[in-house]
């Protein structure tokens, strides 16, 4: 059996504990990195995972807290994070139900969960611990942690905590330090201070010292000028050669063998070019985040369908070929929804292509 598939011991639906840990060795040692796409529906979910299939490649599925609400019903009320919570829940199942028949791995994680929406985090890890119950496994692959706007030491001190929680289910925790600009999860970070968007190899480091001490599955999601969404060419100057400095501060601190001990995750990911993402990539970025390229993607399947169709779907009876032909076949969602699907799917795959994940099954 050839490439990452070799190094795995589940080799296709959700992974967990250390198969995570090997595909993101194998990752990191191949350069290349998987695209964690947001995910807020089933369709959505079925759009990456064929594009995966397609392209022979593992693949990481995550839902924010605002799309796992969404996965939920916009109906469901929030007070407390309960539709976060559940929803976030039930995209889970759904995604453990359905990812073995695509037969690639897949890593389920959540997003960004700032201090005021730790209580998101709780619940989804008192359910891990439920399922860790009954199943010897946590329900998520992962989750990640984003106490950026604190502090340095209240970031470090809280993701042990969370870290503690994980570790004997050994389950991956992402942190981010330095500040990820634009707007993440109602968190505005536009008017932050440029410096903040630039983490220094010495915050890497202590992060680092504090988290290994406790359990080694983690990442790191270093700053370097990434800002969600996508903005006028020229305005984001990103730096992802500051991610080779870590590496080798670490190192250096550490009198590590390995030339890249860290793990490290590019958020942001939407606009940025292939010359960047293969330049953090080659600095150990195993995970990139990918979210407003391919919302952007799936609304031009059907926005183009909704335009050239116009004439069949403004009534259930008649169009150009007849007052009297039904346009049951024009207005089914399986047909419009699955336009939008056939446009994300082929954009996750070219981020498949770009990122060097393409055939590593
Ligand atoms: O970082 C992201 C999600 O956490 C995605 O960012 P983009 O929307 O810029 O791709
Ligand atoms: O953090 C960035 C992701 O794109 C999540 O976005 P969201 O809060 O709109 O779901
Ligand atoms: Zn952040
Ligand atoms: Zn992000």
């Amino acid at each position: 059996m050839p490439g990452a598939l070799e190094v795995l011991s589940r080799k296709q639906g959700v992974i967990v504990g250390d198969d995570v840990m090997a595909l993101f060795k194998y990752a990191r040692e191949h350069k290349f990195a998987i695209p964690a796409i947001n995910v807020t529906s089933s369709s959505t979910v079925v759009a990456s995972l064929e594009a995966a299939r397609d392209a022979k490649s593992p693949i990481i599925l995550q839902v924010s807290q605002g799309g796992a609400a969404y996965f939920a019903g916009k109906g469901v009320s929030n007070t407390n994070q309960f539709a976060s919570i559940n929803g976030a829940i039930a995209a889970a199942h759904y995604i453990r139900a359905i990812a073995p028949a695509y037969g690639i791995p897949v890593v389920l994680h959540t997003d960004h969960c700032a201090k005021k929406l730790l209580p998101w985090l709780d619940g989804m890890l008192d359910e891990d611990e439920k399922y860790f119950q009954a199943h010897g496994e946590p329900l998520f692959s992962s989750h990640m942690i984003d106490l950026s706007e604190e502090e340095k030491d209240e970031n470090i001190a809280i993701t042990k905590k969370y870290l503690e929680r994980a570790a004997p289910m050994k389950q991956w925790l992402e942190m981010e330090i330095g500040i990820t600009g634009g707007e993440e999860d109602g968190v505005d970070n536009t008017g932050v201070d440029n410096s903040a968007l630039y983490t220094q190899p010495e915050d890497i480091y202590d992060v680092y010292a504090a988290l290994s001490s406790v359990s080694p599955y983690f990442s790191i999601a270093a700053g370097f000028g990434n800002v969600h969404g996508v903005y006028k060419p020229g305005n984001v100057k990103l730096h992802p050669e500051l991610l080779g400095s870590h590496q080798a501060y670490t190192k250096e601190q550490i009198k590590g063998t390995e030339d890249k001990p860290l793990f490290l995750v590019f958020h942001g990911g939407s606009g940025s070019s292939k010359e960047e993402f293969l330049t953090a990539i080659s600095h150990g970025v195993v995970k990139v985040n990918l979210d407003t390229d391919l919302q952007f993607a799936y609304l031009q399947g059907i926005r183009d369908y909704m335009l050239t169709k116009k004439d069949y779907i403004m009534k259930q009876v008649g169009n150009p070929e007849g007052d009297d032909k039904p346009n049951k076949k024009y207005f089914d969602p399986r047909v419009w929804v699955r336009e939008g699907e056939k446009t994300m799917s082929a954009r996750v795959k070219e981020a498949l292509s770009d990122f060097n994940t393409a055939n590593q099954l």
